[in-house]
Parts: C-alpha cells; sequence; structure tokens
C-alpha cells in the first residue's frame, strides 16, 4: 500500500517530522522532509492521536430526523474524531444486545470513525430493573461503557448491583448525576439569575450529591465509575478527593462547561439550555483547572443535536443540548491552550487518550509512534474560522457559536491510515 507522509507535522505540538502511515499504522517517524509517498503538507499542523469522543448522542434509532449514525460520525470525522461512543437514550434505547450491534454495525457501514455503542444501564432508562449488560457487553458491539444519561440512576441498589455487575468484564458505570427530586421541573442554573429570569433553578448539589454517594458505593464495592459532563465547582473539588483516595472515579466536562455560563440563559435562546446547565464563572474557572490538573480526566463532546421545532418557542418547552464534535477542539483550545492551561500532549490526553482508556477501546488514544494505529488528527491551532451552523454537517442546528470566532481548525483525519477529512472537508 503507498504510504501517507505527513510531511513537517508537529506531534503534540512538538519538533517538525514527518509521519509516515502505512498499512494502518504508523510505519516510520523521519526527519522532516525525508519520507516518500503521497505528501500531505502539514507544515505547521499540530497532529494528534484521533479524538475520541465519549459522550455523543447520534440519535438512531429513534430520531433521524436530528441525526443518523451517518450524520453525525461525518461531523465527528471533520471535529478530529476517530472513535465515538454512542449515547443509549435512543428510541428503542440501546439495552438489548440487537439495539446495540445495530448502531455498532450502522457505524462500520458510514466508516467516517469508529463507533462504540454505550449500553443502557437500566430497561427503558426507566430505573427499574438493570438491562441486559452481559449480554451487550459479549454482543458484537463489545459494550463497555453503560449509561441511562439524561436519566440518573438515582436508586442506590441498582446503582450498586450496576457497579457490581460489570466488573465481570471490566466495564464502567457512567453516570449523569443527576437527583431527581432536586431537579424536577428546573430549567438553568439555581442561582440570583434564576430568580431574576423566572426560571427555575437547578442547584449544584443536585450534582454533588450523587456523585458523592456513587463515589462511596463504587469505593465499596471495587468497582469502576465515570461521572458524565461534570459541572460544578463542587463536584471537582468530590472527584479531587476522591483521586486523592486512589479510587477507581474517572471524569468528564463538555466544552461548553469549560467556554459558556449561565448568563446566556438572559437571552431566553433556548440554544444555551442544556443539561447539566451552564454554570456560573466560577465553576467555569474550576472546571477548567479541573481539567488542567488531571481531576477531570476527559473532555467529553455531550453532541445533542435536536431538530429546530424542538428548540424553537419558548426556553421552558425546549428540549436541552447542543451541538458539539465539529467545534470540541477549537473550543478547547480558546479555553484551555489559548489561556496557557494545557499544552498539546495535555489536550491528546484529554481528548483521546483518557476517553480511550475508559471506554477500553482498543486501538484507540494511542501514542503516535511507529507501530501503533495510524489514527490521527492534524489542526491548524493559527487558523480561525467563524461558526456557521448551516455549514456544519450535523442534521441539527443547534450549536451555541453561530457567528463566533474560533481559533483552530482540523485539516485533515486518518482512521487507521485512511484520510476521512482532507483539507478540512470529508475525504
Ligand atoms: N445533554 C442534554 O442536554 N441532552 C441530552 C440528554 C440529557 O442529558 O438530558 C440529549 O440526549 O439531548
Amino acid at each position: 500500500m503507498t504510504a501517507t507522509v505527513l510531511r513537517a507535522a508537529r506531534p503534540y505540538g512538538g519538533d517538525p517530522v514527518d509521519l509516515v502511515l502505512r498499512d494502518g499504522v504508523v510505519a516510520e517517524v523521519l526527519p522532516a522532509g525525508t519520507g516518500s509517498g503521497s505528501v500531505v503538507d502539514a507544515d505547521g499542523l499540530v497532529a494528534l492521536p484521533g479524538l475520541v469522543d465519549l459522550h455523543t448522542h447520534l440519535r438512531e434509532p429513534g430520531r433521524e430526523d436530528a441525526e443518523t449514525v451517518e450524520t453525525g460520525t461525518r461531523a465527528a470525522a471533520l471535529g478530529g474524531f476517530t472513535a465515538v461512543h454512542a449515547m443509549a437514550n435512543t428510541d428503542p434505547v440501546a439495552d438489548t444486545a440487537g439495539v446495540v450491534e445495530q448502531v455498532w454495525r450502522l457505524g462500520r457501514e458510514a466508516g467516517h470513525c469508529d463507533v462504540a455503542p454505550v449500553g443502557a444501564v437500566t430497561v427503558g432508562l426507566r430505573g427499574e430493573r438493570l438491562a441486559e449488560l452481559g449480554a451487550m457487553a459479549e454482543s458484537a458491539a463489545r459494550v463497555r461503557v453503560f449509561s441511562d444519561d439524561g436519566h440518573c440512576v438515582s436508586d442506590a441498589v441498582l446503582m450498586r448491583r450496576a457497579l457490581e455487575y460489570v466488573k465481570a468484564f471490566d466495564g464502567v458505570i457512567a453516570q449523569h448525576a443527576q437527583e431527581p427530586r432536586l431537579t424536577e421541573g428546573a430549567q438553568m442554573n439555581e442561582g440570583a439569575l434564576s430568580g431574576v429570569l423566572g426560571l427555575k433553578g437547578w442547584p449544584s448539589v443536585a450534582e454533588e450529591s450523587v456523585i458523592a454517594r456513587d463515589i462511596l458505593l463504587t469505593a465499596h464495592v471495587g468497582s469502576r465509575l465515570h461521572v458524565c459532563h461534570v459541572s460544578t465547582a463542587g463536584s471537582v473539588e468530590i472527584l479531587r478527593l476522591a483521586k486523592e483516595r486512589g479510587l477507581a472515579v474517572t471524569a468528564e466536562v463538555t466544552p461548553h462547561h469549560l467556554l459558556l455560563d449561565e448568563e446566556l440563559a438572559a437571552t431566553y435562546d433556548a440554544v444555551y439550555k442544556v443539561n447539566p446547565p451552564l454554570r456560573s464563572k466560577a465553576d467555569v474557572e474550576a472546571l477548567r483547572q479541573g481539567v488542567a490538573d488531571g481531576t477531570i480526566d476527559a473532555i467529553a463532546t455531550d453532541h445533542a443535536p435536536h431538530a429546530g421545532e424542538d428548540k424553537e418557542g419558548e426556553w421552558a418547552h425546549a428540549l436541552p443540548g447542543m451541538l458539539g464534535l465539529e467545534t470540541a477542539l477549537s473550543v478547547a483550545q480558546l479555553a484551555l491552550v489559548d489561556t496557557g492551561l494545557l499544552d498539546w500532549a495535555g489536550v491528546a490526553e484529554r481528548l483521546s487518550v483518557a476517553p480511550a482508556r475508559i471506554g477500553r477501546l482498543a486501538g484507540q488514544g494511542r501514542p503516535l509512534s511507529v507501530g501503533e494505529p495510524a489514527n490521527v488528527v492534524l489542526v491548524d491551532p493559527a487558523a480561525r474560522w467563524t461558526v456557521d451552523p448551516a455549514a456544519l454537517a450535523s442534521k441539527s442546528r443547534n450549536t451555541p457559536y453561530a457567528g463566533r470566532e474560533l481559533p483552530g481548525r482540523v485539516v485533515a483525519t486518518f482512521l487507521r491510515g485512511r484520510a476521512t477529512v482532507l483539507d478540512g472537508a470529508l475525504a
């Protein structure tokens, strides 16, 4: 097979080299300008391992009007991702081997990136009895991450059983930490602003109390817990304590919680309505620090496409959720790299290495060294682009960054040596 030479690419932002991709792996790492093969000019571009998303809503089956596996994974590749975890809150819910295999197969057929289906923890996400976790783990989809995302596994006995069950196949329970009674009817962050705007508040303690309980349960049964989209300073503090004790807990934060805050609710534009809600400026700062010091292991998009009618009209009636796949790397650069909190190696760790490790995805999140799978993204950190919702590959338009200029552009993405994106467009 002809080699592809990523000419003068800068792995992790370091010195330029020629990365030679052949037969699906990084075949050689040579002095810049010396590799031979089909050349991609990567001068000035940062090379990172292909990004891995722990939290993507692909909406298929059930809401193909908002997204499909094909359109969602296309958006993923354009965002620099070589693998995504597809959330289970589909219709039907991904709570059986049949549904997760269907999603996994659709991902293979689309071919834009690997799709790792997430299995539901409970049947129908109803929080009443465990789904067939073992059958999903043993299916062709090889499920390792289980989540009732959008719904919290609030029953302590069920949560304990789920944590115990997944130990058998090294699975992880990804908890959407939201105490249901404390968040009934909640619309935005609880605080002075929610009072002023007349929108029912979602208190931080609704998230923090579940995280604290789950950490204790995990420690008790000796299992693995992952906390989805952490959004408060208090959650970061609890996670920091748990990690100091060496507990097997990991956590993710979304790009939007690292950049946007609750003041956007004052627009009453439901594009800013999301679950968990945008928080205070102090929370945003604590989340950034948490990512920088490793308390938060991963950045995960929570890409949540919604059809136009579900986001129009009154805030209280709109569905929560924002697009994320095509802007994640740019937002990470803006919030973390350009602020000096993280270098490119840190970005690779949070957006590729850690999510692959947490999801137990073989062949993803690997170093850019000889013999490793050639999953690579090339990003131009000097580029600037203005987000045009109509130009996104996602089937939905609910980006919170419409009209906003962002730094950093994905130039190319390679999945096992094959270009899925070249010159910023689908290959
Ligand atoms: N994150 C979101 O705001 N929305 C999620 C589900 C959810 O977490 O409520 C979705 O599926 O749209």
